[in-house]
């Protein structure tokens, strides 16, 4: 049996395994009740799956014959493991900051919308930006995701709203995912807006007769993966009919459903996702308490968005509700051009804060539930023998300090490590 491994991260005042038992998700129960063992350290092996996690002592005395490519000495600081946010748009061309001078003016999201902006003015900038430039972009704004903690991401496609440009999207997010450590799910969002000059049916027919069935041969013939398929449900966009038909295409070529529902108004999204099995579904602002049901019941997560509650000034969604009635919550950044925030310690804390989530509930909704969400809990989101060596080391003694300390990411996480590699270290700068 092989005795050299990756890494060795030892003495760790505490290590915080969300879960061990094998759970694919925590509700509110568990979300209170979190695996944590103090003095403790991790083996990850040389395939850069966890190996071990336990007791400083007990690991010592396991591994005092084995070797370690590299060994971290975690005395005084916490191990977690590596963050996970279910829900972004990180590609896109344009610059959208004048949009957020007319909202703090009091402009809403669908006013700027409507008159043309938004969306829409992200689609016209990438339909015209050269794919090596989103390439670029799109791995700036990753390698800041990591840095803020996030080793596992969805990403979506969604600004370009007919095939060329969607696929152009998918691809850089495809070449982002092979040349870069962090972990990505891909999701195709082509229903994120109705075109201009387009109606509804028009660019749902577009949608079911020339983008899917493209994309469904490119994923066959193995020339693309895609993971999962996005419908931005709200009046004004996609009606439930529309949104139905094309989530319910893509279920049936492969794709799990994570989609946009009840942000502005109540669409009965929850009602229609989880009758579809959706694996989540995101914002949930206007949820109605008969979605939640059917959401706890069908396992479908509610994938929470603190940001975009914030930044405009929506009525948050009811989270303690939600879990409550048992639905699994989870947390994503909505990064976009709407909402321009790359940190997940950030979105812990206004989880916290604004829908008054405990600390371990919201840690757990940016783990293990943001890992059930993109179907990949079995490989992620806690510290678990044979899961993924996604991990980050933080200079203090105590995790929550992550969520404490509003926008201090940069001072607290020492270490951030995916499949057993140090891809960012605070005291050096890594180009990885
Ligand atoms: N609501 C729809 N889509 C994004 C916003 C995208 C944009 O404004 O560019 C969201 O999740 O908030
Ligand atoms: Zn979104």
């Amino acid at each position: 049996m092989s005795t050299n491994h990756k890494l060795l991260v030892k003495n760790a005042k505490q290590v915080v395994l969300i879960c061990n038992n094998g759970e694919k998700y925590l509700t509110k129960h568990g979300m209170n009740n979190l695996s944590v063992i103090e003095n403790a350290s991790v083996v990850i092996g040389s395939d850069g799956l966890i190996r071990a996690v336990g007791p400083a002592e007990t690991i010592r005395a396991r591994y005092s014959e084995s070797s370690f490519d590299n060994v971290i000495d975690a005395t005084g600081m916490c191990v977690l493991p590596g963050l996970v946010d279910a829900h972004t748009h990180p590609v896109w061309a344009g610059d959208r900051v004048h949009e957020f001078a007319m909202k703090l003016a009091g402009a809403t999201y669908m006013e700027v919308h409507r008159a043309g902006g938004g969306i829409h003015y992200t689609v016209e900038h990438t339909r015209a930006a050269a794919a090596s430039d989103l390439l670029t972009s799109l791995r700036s704004r990753l390698q800041r995701m990591q840095r803020a903690g996030t080793t596992l991401v969805e990403c979506k496609s969604g600004y370009g709203l007919e095939l060329q440009t969607e696929l152009k999207m998918l691809e850089v997010i495809e070449e982002a995912r092979s040349s870069l450590p962090i972990n990505i799910s891909s999701t195709y969002c082509g229903a994120h807006a109705v075109p201009k000059g387009k109606t509804v049916a028009e660019a749902t027919e577009d949608i079911l007769q020339v983008q899917l069935p493209r994309l469904k041969e490119l994923m066959s013939a193995g020339r693309l993966q895609v993971h999962n398929i996005d419908v931005f449900c709200e009046q004004g966009v996609f009606d439930l009919v529309s949104t139905r038909a094309i989530l319910q295409a893509g279920k049936e070529m492969g794709l799990n459903i994570n989609f946009h529902g009840d942000e502005l108004h109540p669409m009965n999204s929850a009602e229609m996702g989880a009758e579809l099995g959706a694996l989540a579904i995101s914002h949930l602002e206007e949820v109605t308490d008969e979605g939640m049901v059917a959401m706890a019941k069908a396992k479908t997560a509610a994938v929470l968005l603190p940001t975009t509650a914030y930044i405009l000034r929506l009525p948050q969604p009811r989270a303690r509700d939600m879990l409550d009635a048992g639905v699994i919550v989870a947390l994503g950044s909505d990064f976009n051009p709407n909402a321009y925030c790359c940190s997940m310690p950030v979105v812990m804390h206004l989880a916290c804060v604004n829908m008054r989530l405990s600390m371990t509930e919201a840690l757990a909704a940016a783990t293990i539930n943001a890992a059930f969400a993109l179907g990949h809990s079995d490989t992620h989101g806690s510290l678990e023998v044979n899961k993924h060596g996604d991990l980050l080391i933080l200079n203090a003694t105590r995790w929550e300090h992550l969520i404490y300390q509003l926008g201090g990411h940069q001072e607290v996480i020492r270490f951030v490590v995916i499949g057993g590699n140090v891809v960012y270290d605070n005291d050096k700068t890594l180009d990885l």
